[in-house]
């Protein structure tokens, strides 16, 4: 049997075309053209395509886009100084600091000044909080691309097991929480669990968030079941030519495939899914602060 390969690219221009809709109600009806900020602090390559890529597609969506781009040498005092000037400007309604940060900057301190109301990120420990609670709130973006993943591909994820393999800030508690909240089953596993690969077999969702490439392998995977690899690993690819790279995800992709009943592809998984959530963010943003109701994206 060969799984079904969740198209995260396909869901995620879908995402960001009722975003685009979303955008453009707002303008008619409220006049009111939604801002994302985002941050960038030094060099980082991989970052830096990121920013742009999002600062692309805010703009395709309809939306403004404040770029920040700050020095690696940048102070602590200088990056919360830019963040309580985002928080101020009512043409922002959503503030993202790419991560990592150079090693003076304190994260925490950064992500606890962003406006908890601004948090398009959803890393503020308010916006923790509320997923923790069960409550309507800024979502963490990539936890919230594997969750839709999982119900294109599978539907209703009630009564679900799933396993989530990492138990970072970013991805692997805020991803368990939302499946919770999906009245799924959750165990969470990590680099301490026993038998890591037994528990993974008895997963009718298997979402892989360590951040080690190809770790989980073909036969961890048990028959029909669902996997989201939220693994962006780069890798050298000699065969592409001298000093190339590829992405390569933490499942490994080719044992994997023959295995599950669907699997997300890297790229074109998670990774799309992020940025268009992104977005849905800042949409939400706006209209909370203007205290319209939030819409389902
Ligand atoms: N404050 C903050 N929020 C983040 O959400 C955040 C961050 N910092 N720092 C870095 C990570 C990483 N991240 C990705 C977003 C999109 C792709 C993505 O679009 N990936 C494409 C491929 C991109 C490529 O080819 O390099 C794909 O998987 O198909 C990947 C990774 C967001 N992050």
């Amino acid at each position: 049997m060969t799984a079904t390969i969740i198209d995260g690219k396909a869901r995620a221009a879908a995402l960001r075309e009722d975003v685009a809709g979303e955008v453009a109600t707002l303008k008619r009806d409220h006049d009111v053209t939604p801002g994302l900020a985002v941050v960038l602090v030094g060099e980082d390559p991989a970052s830096k395509v990121y920013v742009a890529n999002k600062a692309k597609q805010t703009v395709a969506a309809g939306m403004v886009s404040f770029e920040h781009k700050l020095t690696e040498e940048t102070s602590e005092a200088a990056l919360l100084e830019l963040v309580a000037h985002l928080n101020a400007d009512p043409d922002v309604d959503g503030i993202l600091v790419q991560m990592p940060l150079p090693r003076h900057i304190d994260t925490d301190r950064v992500v606890e000044a962003i406006d908890p109301a601004k948090d398009v990120d959803g890393l503020h420990p308010m916006n923790a909080g509320k997923i923790v609670l069960g409550r309507p709130g800024l979502v963490p973006c990539t936890p919230r691309g594997c969750v839709i993943l999982a119900k294109e591909a599978i539907g209703n994820l009630a009564g679900k097991h799933a396993v989530v393999v990492g138990r970072s800030i970013l991805v692997g508690k805020p991803v368990s929480l939302l499946l919770q909240n999906e009245n799924c089953t959750v165990s969470m596993a990590h680099s301490r669990t026993v038998d890591l690969p037994s528990l993974c077999r008895q997963a009718d969702i298997l979402v892989a968030a360590v951040g080690r490439q190809e770790m989980i392998r073909g036969d961890w995977v048990k028959p029909g079941a669902c996997v989201i690899d939220v693994g962006i690993n780069r890798i050298p690819a000699p065969e592409k030519g001298d000093g190339k790279t590829r992405l390569v995800g933490d499942v490994a992709f080719e044992e994997a495939v023959e295995v599950a009943g669907a699997i997300t592809p890297v790229p074109g998984g998670v990774g799309p899914m992020t940025i268009a959530c992104l977005l849905a963010n800042t949409v939400t943003a706006a209209r909370l602060r203007r205290g319209l109701p939030a819409v389902d994206l």
